[in-house]
């Protein structure tokens, strides 16, 4: 991208994948239109002789949870990266590498909604879920019962981001089932929701929601072999799966509305909890209690037909920009921490002035 001049800088670095996806020439447009250059980082060559940036927008999950997990490349990428952050203190981080950290443990951030009581209480849960750290089945087992979980579950990888594999994904119905278990995962509550997924996306204080197909009803069953998928299988708009064609005796005479309150619960939630400004949650209601139930949590997802998606994105940018000029011109440059959270310090510049939840960009009014 060509830079002109008297324009601030929007750094941005994503995975080849992510970046097929995106519409660039948009993109560039609205940055153009926001005051902003658009450039493209390489962080396989120093930060310091590249452009300089106002704004750093990244995705760096995947390099995130390799560098976590000893991958020397992705190592030397990251800390090039937080080094260079660290040596300029007024850039706008999209998002917090340690606040996306939080995002990729699912046992990490299951473990911060089941620590909302509030959340209870309104007629939301996220299911009850247990971490398999070895292959000892009587061990899991009893791990399961100590923690109320209970079949079907679904066996999923605790380390949500970093390669295909964090999306493969087991229906499991009994516990000689468990021996297909690949730990280090999580066994969660299968909850029965009539195959509808609802996942919400969110911009800083703008949110949307769209419905996603998603997995039948199941029932615990001795009988029954664990089920394989992967959630690009199941989940995607287009996607059309066996898995989602309810059974005979579950055709859904009932319909489950989405409550558009536990919504914004959630979101506050979440803010407070995680403070990310690119994320996405996933909510499947229970079709026996209507109760709402947080299954996932995501950095950055895919933002699939978030309407005026550029537009939201740049004016969130701005605002999380103007909160660090003056967060930065008050002499703060050591960034200012959000609320401790699990021994992570949630180093949120953009967590500072936790503002309502101003709208959500169907329309809703929220206060
Ligand atoms: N506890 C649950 N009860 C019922 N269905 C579930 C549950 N957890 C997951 N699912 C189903 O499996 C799908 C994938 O689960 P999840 O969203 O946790 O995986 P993921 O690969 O991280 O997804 P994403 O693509 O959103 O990152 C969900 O969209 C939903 O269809
Ligand atoms: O359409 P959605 O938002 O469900 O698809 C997302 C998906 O939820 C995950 O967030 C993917 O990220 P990873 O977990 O890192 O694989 C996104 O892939 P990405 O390449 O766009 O980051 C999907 O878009
Ligand atoms: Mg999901």
């Amino acid at each position: 991208m060509e830079c002109l001049p008297h324009k601030k800088t929007i750094g941005i670095w994503m995975s080849d994948k992510k970046s097929q996806k995106l519409n660039w020439k948009e993109f560039i447009k609205s940055c153009a239109s926001h005051g902003y250059n658009l450039v493209r980082l390489d962080l396989d060559i120093p930060l310091e002789e590249q452009r300089p940036i106002n704004v750093f927008l990244h995705k760096l999950t995947d390099v995130i949870a390799a560098a976590d997990h000893g991958d020397s490349k992705a190592s030397v990428i990251i800390n090039r990266v937080e080094q260079y952050l660290s040596n300029h203190p007024n850039i706008t981080v999209i998002d917090p590498l340690d606040n996306v950290r939080i995002l990729l443990n699912r046992y990490c951030y299951y473990t911060i909604l089941q620590n909302e009581p509030s959340l209870y209480k309104q007629g939301i849960f996220t299911p009850s879920f247990a971490e398999f750290t070895t292959n000892n089945i009587e061990m899991n087992i009893e791990i399961m019962r100590q923690r109320g979980v209970k079949f079907p579950v679904i066996c999923k990888p605790t380390i949500a981001h970093g390669s295909k594999s964090a999306h493969d994904m087991i229906v499991i119905f009994n516990e000689k089932g468990l021996h297909v278990c690949k730990p280090p995962c999580v066994v969660q509550n299968f909850v029965n929701h009539n195959a509808v997924l609802h996942k919400v996306f969110l911009i800083g204080d703008r949110y949307h929601i769209c419905e996603r197909p998603s997995l039948k009803n199941f029932y615990a069953s001795e009988d029954l072999e664990p089920i394989y998928y992967s959630t690009g299988e199941v989940c995607k708009a287009d996607s059309q799966s066996t898995l989602s064609i309810l059974d005979p005796h579950d055709k859904a005479d009932i319909t489950l509305t989405l409550n558009e309150d536990k919504i914004k619960t959630i979101i506050r939630i979440l803010r407070k909890r995680i403070g990310l400004l690119l994320a996405g949650f996933d909510v499947v209601i229970d079709n026996m209690t209507g109760s709402h139930a947080v299954i996932d949590i995501n950095v950055y997802p895919s933002y699939d037909n978030f309407p005026n998606f550029f537009e939201h994105l740049l004016d969130s940018i701005q605002e999380a920009e103007n909160r660090n000029v003056n967060i930065y011109n008050n002499g703060d440059c050591n960034g200012v921490y959000g609320e401790e959270f699990l021994g992570h310090k949630i180093n949120g510049l953009i967590n500072v002035g936790m503002d309502p939840i101003k709208y959500g960009v169907t329309g809703m009014n929220i206060n």
